[in-house]
């Protein structure tokens, strides 16, 4: 009997208010890129660190070029060449100007900046031909990031541009969230694996693919613990056994109500605290998920696209939680179907498909295949979109609310 069913956000709710991010460590910045920041860093240096140049051409003192006109230039005297990475210690006097180069410092004195192109040089001397104002072409100390600001907070993803401004801070060791590893089981006496010879009444193992695949589009690392025959003790022993070693448990097969559905009692059996038997939505209404050691541990369905449809809405969100992902629901945007999609929905359905953002609206183009036993449903699929329950025929330009997978 279930008695533990609620639609898929508190069902996912459930979930996520028993987990959280695993311990931190320390890790090199080389080591940084993917991680997920255990706490906030902020800035030590300004950057840039001094005021610098965003061209090649000459610095000089701007009131000097107060008359400067097409016809009659102002003519300076060259002192220096400041290269990238050359430093001068001489204050600029009235009268004179420095060659400098994209990205060297702003002599002390200097307050504008002309390129090449708008001046006419010779070794010792440049020609400027119009007024220049104060500051003009310089990028000032500061600027991009100031000391004191916060690089980036807990729980942000280091991407490559917060991984740029870490890097910018010097070779710093930063302290990350332990990264999960997750323990992938599936069951059922039909399922083999693809080296073994295909007999009548079985089928080949689809699903530990599918799941560790899209665990590793996310960078999640997953272990696949091999397949249970439908036999309770057996499940059972599987899942203490994942939960001593693993920081989430995904499981596939026998959570419905048939004879040789054993998730539910194996999970059980080996202590769980069962959160979830059944969610509000189809596909992916069956499921059976809990809690044991303080591992979640996820029993979907055996058909594959119900199993991604709850992967997606519910476990990824849990597992994104416990890497530290302070972002960790999917991405809602609206959507518009490129078709009708006939069929009445009593409960609430999911739709699979992919993008078109070629006429300036998200176009939701449908699978074609959308039944929850198949494998092609999942096929270029990038969002989901939600049919209310109730709902009857959706017709082709309607708008519906999406998640992005
Ligand atoms: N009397 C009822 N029967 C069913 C109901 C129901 O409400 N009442 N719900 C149906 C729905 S909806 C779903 S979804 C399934 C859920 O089934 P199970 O989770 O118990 O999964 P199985 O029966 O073990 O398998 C279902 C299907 O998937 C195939 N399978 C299993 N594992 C794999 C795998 N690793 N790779 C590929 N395919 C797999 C399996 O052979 C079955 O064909 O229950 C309905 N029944
Ligand atoms: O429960 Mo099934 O998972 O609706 O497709």
């Amino acid at each position: 009997m279930k008695t533990l069913g609620y639609d898929f956000q508190t069902a996912r709710e459930k979930m996520l208010e028993r987990c959280s991010g695993l311990g931190s460590e320390t890790i090199s910045l080389e080591k940084a890129y993917g991680r997920i920041l255990a706490k906030d860093v902020t800035v030590k240096y300004d950057v840039p660190l001094f005021d610098k140049s965003p061209l090649d051409g000459y610095a000089f003192i701007d009131s000097d070029t107060l008359n400067a006109t097409k016809e009659q230039p102002v003519n300076l005297t060259v002192v220096e060449e400041i290269p990238a990475g050359a430093y001068s210690g001489r204050e600029l006097k009235p009268g004179t100007a420095v060659k400098i180069l994209t990205g060297a410092p702003i002599p002390a004195g200097a307050t504008a900046v002309a390129k090449y192109e708008e001046t006419e040089f010779g070794t010792d001397y440049v020609k400027l031909f119009h007024p220049y104002q104060k500051m003009d072409n310089i990028i000032l100390k500061g600027e991009d990031i100031n000391a004191g600001d916060l690089v980036a907070c807990e729980g942000t993803l280091i991407d490559s541009a917060v991984h740029g401004k870490l890097a910018s801070q010097g070779n710093c060791a930063i302290e990350v969230y332990k990264l999960p590893l997750i323990g992938i089981i599936s069951q059922g006496n039909e399922v083999i694996g693809s080296e073994e010879e295909l007999r009548p009444g079985k089928i080949y193992n689809t699903n530990r693919f599918m799941l560790s695949g899209a665990l590793k589009k996310e960078d999640f690392s997953s272990i696949y613990l091999g397949t249970s025959r439908d036999d309770e003790v057996e499940i059972a022993n599987m899942i203490s056994d994942a939960v001593c070693m693993y920081d989430a448990v995904i499981m596939t097969g026998g959570v419905s109500v048939g004879t040789y559905d054993f998730t539910e009692a194996a999970m059980k059996r080996a202590g769980a605290e069962i959160l979830v038997d059944k969610i509000f939505m189809k596909p992916g209404s069956s499921c059976c998920l809990g809690i044991l050691n303080g591992v979640p541990v996820f029993g979907l369905s055996g058909n594959p696209s119900a199993a991604m449809t709850t992967f997606y809405l519910v476990v990824l969100p849990v597992i994104r939680k416990i890497s530290g992902l302070k972002n960790y629901l999917p991405k809602k945007i609206r959507v518009r179907l490129n078709e009708d999609f006939k069929k009445a929905s009593k409960n609430t359905r999911i739709l699979k498909g992919s993008l078109d953002l070629s006429q300036g609206t998200a176009i939701m183009k449908l699978n074609q295949k959308q039944g929850n036993g198949m494998v092609s449903a999942m096929q270029d699929a990038e969002v989901f979109a939600v049919i209310p329950s109730g709902s009857g025929p959706v017709d082709k330009g309607s708008w519906l609310e999406a998640y992005l997978i």
